[in-house]
C-alpha cells in the first residue's frame, strides 16, 4: 500500500531507508518537545538542525529528488517550518522560473550551495489578493541604469512573506515597474536585502518579523520597506519580460507562461495537504484503538473509541479523502510535467485548464483538509486539545494553506471564470473546443441517475452523478451571470451578484476531479488485496461526497429520495467494513514517530504513560512554587486570610 501512497515500490523504500538513517542520527531530533520551546527556541533549534543537514545531507538523501528532499524537511525539521522554508519552496523555484539563463548563471549557484538564502515577497500591508494595487514601486532611471525601489507609503511595507523578516538576504520582490512614467503593472525582481558579511540590513532597507502567528512559527514571516532603494536594471528577472537599457519593455511571448510558477507550487500543495490530513488521522485513528470508554452493550466491556460509529463517521470519510487528495496530487503533478513539456514545444494551450483546476483543488483540498484534521482533534476528545496530541499545530499549519498562495475563495473564482467559458462554448454549440477537463460539460447526461438500479456498474453511475451536478449548477450559474448582464447590469457586478453561485460551480468540478482520479487510481492497481482496501475506501469516498451534496442532485429530481436512502446505506455499510483495516490504512503512510511528534499518536500505544511523562517534563514542573505565586498570588492570599 506505500508504494501506491509514494507512487512506487522504490519510493516507499527509500522513504523508509530515510527514517532509519534518521532515527540513527540523535543530533537531528529535537532536543525536548517543540511545545515546551519558546519561539526563539524553536527557530535555534531548527538552524542547528539546518546547518547540520547542509552538510550531512547527501549522505542521508539524494539532494536533487524533492521527494527525498521532502521527506527528509518533514521529519527532521517538522511541519512548524524552518528559517529556510522559503528559500527552497518559492525563492529557488521563482529564480528557476523567472530568470534568464545568465541571471541563472550568476544566482542560482549561489542558492543551491546556500552562500545566500532567499524568499519571495509580494504581498503587502495594504494588498495581497489584488496584486494590481500593490503599492511598491521599481522605476527605472534611465541616467544610471537602475531600478529605485521605493515603498510610498505603510501600506506599501511587503507583509507576511516567509523567512524575509529575519533569515533571508536576498529576495525576489514583486513591484510595479515604471519606465518612463508608464507603468508596466507587477514585475519580479532580485534584490539584495542583507550585508552578505554583517547580515545588517542594506541602507534604504527596514525589515523585521510580523510577529507570533496561530502556527508556522519557526518560520520569520516578515515586513520590508524601501527608501528609494537602487538595483541594477540587471535584476529584473528577464526570462520573459526584458527591459533593454534605453528602457525599451519587450513584453512576455504569451501572458500564460506566468502561470506556470502557480501551477508548479499548487500542484505540489495538494499532496502536501494530503500528508497533514493523513497525519492527523493517524495519530487520532491509533488513539481511538487505544482508548476505551463507555460501553456499547452494556453486558460488555467498555470498547475502544473506534467502535462508535458516530467516531468511525468523523473519521473515515477524512481517510478516504487523505487517499483521494494524495492521488489527484500526482495526477496534477504528472499533468503539469506534461503540460510543462507542451509549452517548451511551443503548446500553450493545456496550461489555462490546468491553471483553473489547481485554483480549485488548492482551494477544495486545503479546505477539506483544515476540517478533516479539526474532527481528528475533537475525535481525541480532551487529549486532542492538548499539545501533546500535536494536532493542533498540524491544524495550524494547513490551514495557512486556505490563505497563502491564493486566498481560497478567490481561486474558486479563477476557476469559475474558466467555467462561465467553458458554459458559453456549451451554449453556442462549439461543445468541441471545451478542454479536456471540461469535456463533460459539452455532453447530454440521462434524465436521471442509475445509481442502484444499474446492478455491478462500478463508480461509472456515480462519476455521472458528480458530472450531472457539476454540469448542471456550472451551466445554472453561468445562466445567472448572463441573464444578469442581458438586463443591463455591468459584467463585473453581474459577476459578484453571482459570485456564491460560481464558487459553488467551482467546488461541484474540482470534486468530481478528485472522485474521477481516485477512480482511474483503483482501476490501475492490479495487487488484488490492495484493490480490495482501497475500493472499499472508494466507496466510502464516492458515497459520502453524494451525500454531501444531494441537495444539488434532489433538486432537479437526477437522484431520488429512495436512492438516497441507498447512497446513505452504503456510507454504514463501509464505514462497519473498513473499521478492521482503519488502522492500517494510515500506518501504511508509514510515519516515523520523529515525524510525527505526537504523544497520542505513537507505534507503541502507550499513551498514558507517555503523556504523563510528557506532561512532567513540562518546564512549569521544574519547581513546585512558581515565582507567580511567591510574588502575587501567596501575598495576595495572605492578605485576604488576616
Ligand atoms: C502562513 C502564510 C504565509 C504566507 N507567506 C507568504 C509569502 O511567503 N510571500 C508572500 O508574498 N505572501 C505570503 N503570504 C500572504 C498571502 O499570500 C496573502 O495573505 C493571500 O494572498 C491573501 O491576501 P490578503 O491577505 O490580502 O487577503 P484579502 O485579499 O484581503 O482577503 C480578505 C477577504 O477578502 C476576500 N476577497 C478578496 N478579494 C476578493 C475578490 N476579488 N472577490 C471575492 N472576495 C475577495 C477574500 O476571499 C477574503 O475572505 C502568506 C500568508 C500566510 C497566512
Amino acid at each position: 500500500m506505500a508504494a501506491q501512497i509514494w507512487g512506487s515500490e522504490k519510493r516507499a523504500r527509500r522513504r523508509r531507508e530515510i527514517s532509519a538513517k534518521i532515527a540513527q542520527m540523535p543530533e537531528l531530533h529535537d532536543s525536548k518537545p517543540l511545545p515546551f520551546m519558546t519561539r526563539e527556541e524553536k527557530i535555534m533549534e531548527s538552524a542547528r538542525k539546518l546547518t547540520i543537514l547542509t552538510e550531512k545531507m547527501g549522505q542521508i538523501i539524494d539532494p536533487t529528488d524533492p521527494a527525498e528532499l521532502y521527506h527528509l524537511n518533514n521529519e527532521v525539521l517538522g511541519l512548524e517550518g524552518n528559517p529556510m522554508a522559503l528559500h527552497g519552496v518559492m525563492f529557488i523555484p521563482a529564480l528557476s522560473a523567472q530568470a534568464s539563463d545568465e541571471q541563472q548563471a550568476k544566482w542560482l549557484p549561489r542558492a543551491l550551495r546556500r552562500e545566500i538564502i532567499g524568499t519571495y515577497a509580494q504581498t503587502e500591508l495594504g494588498h495581497g489578493t489584488n496584486l494590481q494595487n500593490l503599492e511598491t514601486t521599481a522605476t527605472y532611471d534611465l541616467a544610471t541604469q537602475e531600478f529605485v525601489l521605493h515603498t510610498p507609503q505603510i501600506t506599501a511595507l511587503k507583509w507576511w512573506p516567509g523567512n524575509l523578516g529575519k533569515s533571508s538576504n536576498y529576495a525576489v520582490v514583486v513591484a510595479h515597474m515604471i519606465i518612463k512614467a508608464k507603468n508596466y503593472g507587477p514585475h519580479p525582481f532580485m534584490v539584495q536585502l542583507r550585508d552578505e558579511k554583517t547580515h545588517e540590513p542594506l541602507p534604504g532597507i527596514t525589515i523585521g518579523d510580523i510577529g507570533p502567528k496561530m502556527a508556522y512559527n519557526i518560520v520569520d514571516n516578515g515586513f520590508l520597506g524601501f527608501n528609494k532603494y537602487r538595483i541594477p536594471r540587471t535584476n529584473l528577472l528577464m526570462r520573459h519580460t526584458k527591459v533593454e537599457a534605453d528602457g525599451t519593455y519587450i513584453k512576455p511571448p504569451h501572458a500564460k507562461i506566468n502561470y506556470s510558477a502557480m501551477v508548479h507550487v499548487r500542484a505540489y500543495m495538494l499532496t502536501g495537504q494530503a500528508i497533514m490530513l493523513a497525519s492527523a488521522l493517524n495519530i487520532a485513528t491509533r488513539y481511538s484503538s487505544v482508548r476505551r470508554q463507555g460501553q456499547i452493550d452494556k453486558s460488555q466491556p467498555e470498547v475502544k473509541v473506534l467502535e462508535y460509529q458516530t467516531q468511525q463517521h468523523r473519521l473515515f470519510p477524512s481517510i478516504a479523502r487523505a487517499y483521494a487528495f494524495q492521488f489527484a496530487g500526482a495526477e496534477t503533478v504528472k499533468l503539469y510535467e506534461h503540460v510543462l513539456k507542451e509549452m517548451k514545444s511551443g503548446n500553450v494551450s493545456l496550461m489555462a485548464d490546468l491553471h483553473a483546476l489547481t485554483s480549485g483543488l488548492k482551494s477544495v483540498v486545503t479546505y477539506q483538509t483544515g476540517e478533516g484534521i479539526e474532527q481528528a482533534r475533537m475525535a481525541c476528545g480532551g487529549h486532542g486539545y492538548s499539545m501533546a496530541s500535536y494536532i493542533s499545530e498540524i491544524y495550524g499549519v494547513a490551514i495557512g494553506g486556505c490563505t497563502y498562495e491564493g486566498e481560497n475563495m478567490v481561486m474558486l473564482l479563477q476557476l469559475a471564470r474558466y467555467l462561465v467559458k467553458s458554459a458559453a462554448l456549451v451554449k453556442s454549440g462549439q461543445s468541441s473546443k471545451l478542454g479536456p477537463l471540461v469535456a463533460y460539460l459539452g455532453v447530454k447526461s440521462e434524465p436521471t441517475s442509475l445509481i442502484d438500479r444499474i446492478p455491478n456498474s462500478g463508480f461509472t453511475e456515480y462519476v455521472k452523478t458528480f458530472q450531472h451536478v457539476s454540469k448542471r449548477q456550472t451551466l445554472k450559474a453561468a445562466d445567472m451571470f448572463f441573464g444578469l448582464m442581458e438586463k443591463g447590469e455591468k459584467r463585473e457586478i453581474a459577476w459578484n451578484k453571482c459570485s456564491v453561485e460560481l464558487n459553488r460551480a467551482s467546488r461541484l468540478h474540482t470534486r468530481l476531479f478528485i472522485v474521477e482520479a481516485f477512480v482511474r487510481r483503483v482501476n490501475e492497481i492490479a495487487d488484488i488485496r490492495i484493490k480490495e482496501a482501497l475500493t472499499d475506501l472508494l466507496h466510502l469516498h464516492v458515497n459520502y461526497e453524494l451525500l454531501d451534496i444531494a441537495s444539488y442532485a434532489l433538486e432537479d429530481g437526477f437522484l431520488s429520495a429512495s436512492q438516497l436512502d441507498y447512497i446513505r446505506d452504503q456510507v454504514y455499510l463501509y464505514l462497519g467494513k473498513i473499521r478492521p483495516n482503519a488502522v492500517s490504512l494510515l500506518d501504511s503512510w508509514e510515519f516515523s514517530d520523529i515525524e510525527l511528534r505526537s504523544v497520542l499518536g505513537r507505534r507503541d500505544g502507550n499513551v498514558y504513560e507517555n503523556l504523563f511523562k510528557w506532561a512532567k517534563s513540562s518546564p512549569l514542573n521544574k519547581t513546585d512554587v512558581l515565582s507567580s505565586v511567591t510574588q502575587y498570588l501567596k501575598p495576595m492570599m495572605e492578605k485576604a486570610r488576616l
